[in-house]
């Protein structure tokens, strides 16, 4: 997986929508691309070692590829190009130059002409392609050359921002011992993760956690295996949300799990899921046997969050009295 210091270049964006790309942006800037260039097709295209994806496409009849399609990696299109060189690339005429014999785009969807410039992650590495495509010869002047870099330098300011955000995220907000996001770090993502739950109308559950007598495994084993108690705890909430939920640790032993659900269900299926997943270690070391209590409810999206987090710990701890 490509991974560097600020994110994961390899993953698409449209699999991974992100609060600061503001996708309805984009999309006006794609459609008066196509608007300018008087171009039946527009595209901003992500390119990763799975293929190259439409993230946005021009809003046509004309245009025949809509947003999320994917093309393969190693397929002959004017995009590759792109990614292989890292400079712009016009065709006025692909017909006349038979190295675009094999390109689907020209042999099967009769386009002639394109213009392409690369767009690059903060760090320079290409996140994909700026285009705009035409069935007819054309006849681009440089000064449309220069404006589809401008329009480009809209996407990267954008792409610059996501970058800044996630390396803040890394070291801000990050618990340095259990690797997953600190208190901040949960109430910032939660927040976030909230409002993509409100705009898809998905449901949300609040799982609050709490290590029983986790004081008398420092006491009886030593602190660093409780550190390792906790690792694990965050390796196995980890292991059993979704990529998409947010969990987090928000001090000593409490961690916490902001999770998409269908039913109410989901809620009970996770606690087990999680409990199961303590007792079962790896085979390199062993930690003594221990338990939590977990409490939590179904998110009502409009409520307070801090509040809905308090009665999570609440129900918490009338669980652990339970047990007691
Ligand atoms: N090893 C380790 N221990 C920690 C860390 N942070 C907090 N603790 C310890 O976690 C323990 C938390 O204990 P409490 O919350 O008081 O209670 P408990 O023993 O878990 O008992 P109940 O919550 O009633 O089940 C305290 O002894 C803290 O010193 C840490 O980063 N590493």
């Amino acid at each position: 997986m490509t991974k560097n210091a600020e994110f994961e270049t390899d993953r698409f964006l449209l699999d991974t929508p992100h609060d600061l790309i503001s996708i309805e942006k984009w999309q006006k800037t794609i459609n008066l691309l196509a608007k300018l260039f008087d171009a039946p097709a527009g595209f901003l295209v992500q390119y990763t070692p799975s293929g190259f994806q439409v993230t946005i496409a021009s809003e046509q009849d004309s245009n025949p590829y809509p947003a999320g399609v994917v093309i393969e990696p190693d397929a002959n299109i004017f995009c590759r190009k792109i990614v292989e060189t890292r400079t712009e690339l016009y065709v006025s005429n692909a017909s006349i130059d038979v190295c675009w014999d094999t390109n689907p785009e020209v042999r099967d969807d009769g386009f002639t002409s394109y213009l392409g410039v690369p767009v690059f992650w903060p760090d320079g590495e290409v996140f994909g392609t700026f285009c705009v495509m035409d069935y007819e010869e054309t006849d681009y002047k440089d000064t449309y050359i220069e404006l589809i870099h401008h329009l480009k330098d809209i996407l990267e300011a954008d792409l610059a921002m996501l970058g800044l955000y996630e390396q803040m995220q890394k070291l801000a907000i990050t618990d340095p011992l259990s690797g997953i996001n600190n208190r901040r770090g949960f109430l910032v993502l939660a927040e976030q993760r909230i409002k993509l739950a409100k705009r898809t109308e998905s449901q949300l559950g609040l799982l609050y956690l709490d290590v029983d007598d986790f004081k008398l495994i420092n006491d009886e084993h030593g602190h660093s295996v409780g550190d390792l108690v906790l690792q694990h705890i965050a390796r196995v909430l980890k292991a059993c949300v979704r990529q998409s939920d947010v969990i987090g640790r928000m001090g000593g032993d409490e961690f916490v799990a902001l999770i998409v659900i269908d039913d109410d269900n989901d809620m009970d299926a996770i606690r087990s899921r999680i409990l199961d997943g303590f007792s079962r270690q790896g085979d390199d070391f062993t930690l003594p046997i221990f338990s939590a209590s977990i409490g939590g409810a179904k998110l009502e999206l409009t409520t307070d969050f801090e509040a809905q987090l308090e009665a999570a710990d609440k129900n918490m701890l009338l669980r652990k009295r339970g047990r007691a």
